[in-house]
């Protein structure tokens, strides 16, 4: 991997953040614990503030325009299972989007700060 270039580059950019974000989504319509999760929830904006927060978090040329990971889970008391499990299917979305396990890590290293604010709320 290149030192010089960002984590968001080495992914390949907004259109591989995109194949993942996809392919997360899919993976949660075919998961039958954590799809009840999102009955009612809005897709469309789903993907465009998560597509945003991993751009961020992978330092990419993006501003998160969502609300805070505290607020949007607040309500739905996500337990440790749950949150882990939510972990798995985001595994799962970046292994099909064929992303390289150190920059998946990455990419995990990035999101793993935003388990204390949203678990148990
Ligand atoms: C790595 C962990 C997670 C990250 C980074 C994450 C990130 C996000 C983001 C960026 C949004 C959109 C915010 C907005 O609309 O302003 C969102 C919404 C949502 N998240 Fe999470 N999330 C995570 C874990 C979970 C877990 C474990 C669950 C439930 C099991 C969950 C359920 C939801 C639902 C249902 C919404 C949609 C809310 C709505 O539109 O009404 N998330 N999440």
């Amino acid at each position: 991997t290149n030192s010089s270039s960002t984590v968001y580059e080495q992914l390949g950019g907004a259109s591989k953040v995109s194949e993942i974000v996809d392919n997360f989504v899919w993976e949660i319509e075919y998961d039958e614990q954590i799809l009840p999760y999102f009955e009612g929830a809005n897709i469309d904006r789903f993907k465009q503030k998560l597509s945003e927060q991993i751009c961020v978090v992978t330092n990419g040329p993006c501003e998160y325009t969502g609300d805070t990971m505290q607020q949007v889970h607040t309500g739905m008391n996500i337990t440790e299972h749950h949150f882990n499990r939510t972990v798995d299917l985001l595994i799962n979305a970046m292994n099909k989007a064929n992303v390289p396990h150190p920059l998946q890590n990455k990419v995990l290293k990035g999101l793993a700060p935003t388990r204390k604010d949203m678990l148990y709320l």
